[in-house]
């Protein structure tokens, strides 16, 4: 794990800046129904917010619907501080798809992948110096450059898994959205990943991810936002305390909430 960029991030200072995300009062539907119902979530500058709670709840939803792959139908968005339909710097985020939807079975080799992960910051065309070195120092954090020429489908699904997380880091992103991204990782690569994702938060890039276990990503989360029935049902701090200005639907006191155990939440 040793090749680095050779671009720096250009990050503005983000003392003051406005959050990464702001999605207020978010509704959407899907196939004729509701599935936000209201949803106030705030992710600041250099924060990892998880989004918990069951299968159903609205987690991917809200996401998506952060990325703009679920269009609002009421509510609010901005990124970054501009809103949603003037938002044009994608190159600004980085996107790990939940296992399932990403294994589309395209044939590919894994450095094709990762590059992908560079599209929004480059044009067409063959990969410059900078995006090889970016490539390279992904697989690196992930553990998988040895496979870099591999094609994708050789690859198990815990290994497609990084790959994947490599794609996002490739874009040398200031916010990762991750859904599950340890779904199906070994528990040493999940190590391995947990503490790739503290360097990424060290270095100020904001976190928004779905899991549903905390496991070794516990000590990097600031928030956790349970959602359940696409509205968010509580907010905790690592130390059980409630974050009220994030939690508009009645917050319980901090002493009254259960604990958030791994696995307790699906
Ligand atoms: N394409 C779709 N069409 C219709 N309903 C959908 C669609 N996608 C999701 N839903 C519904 O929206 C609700 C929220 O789904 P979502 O995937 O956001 O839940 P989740 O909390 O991420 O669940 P999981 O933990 O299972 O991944 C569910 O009831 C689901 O059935």
């Amino acid at each position: 794990m040793t090749t680095k960029p050779t671009a720096d991030r250009e990050r503005p200072a983000i003392a003051d800046a406005p959050p990464a995300v702001a999605l207020r009062g978010a509704t959407a539907s899907l196939g004729g129904r509701p599935v936000l119902r209201g949803v106030d979530l705030t992710v600041a500058r250099g924060e990892t917010v998880a989004l918990l709670g069951a299968n159903g709840s609205g987690k991917s939803t809200t996401i998506r619907a952060v990325l703009g792959q679920v269009p609002l139908t009421g509510g609010t968005l901005e990124l970054f501080g501009t809103p949603f339909a003037r938002f044009r710097r994608w190159q600004r985020l980085g996107y790990v798809p939940q296992r399932s939807t990403a294994a589309a079975g395209v044939p590919a080799t894994v450095r094709e992948v990762v590059a992908a992960g560079r599209l929004a910051r480059r044009r067409f065309g063959p990969l410059g110096r900078e995006d090889k070195a970016a490539v390279r120092h992904a697989l690196d954090q992930v553990g998988m450059a040895e496979r870099i020429k591999d094609p994708v489908d050789a690859l198990s699904g815990g290994q497609h898994q990084r790959v994947l997380i490599a794609r996002a880091l490739a874009a040398e992103p200031e916010l990762l959205i991750m859904d599950e991204p340890l779904a199906g990782v070994d528990v040493g690569n999940q190590e391995a990943l947990a503490d790739t994702l503290r360097r990424q938060v060290e270095a100020g890039t904001s976190v928004l991810l779905v899991l549903h276990e905390l496991g070794p990503l516990a000590p990097l989360i600031d928030r956790a936002v349970v959602l359940r029935d696409g509205q968010v049902e509580r907010v905790e701090n690592p130390d059980r305390l409630h974050d009220l200005a994030c939690h508009p639907h009645g917050a319980e006191p901090a002493e009254a909430a259960p604990k958030i155990e791994t696995g307790l939440l699906t």
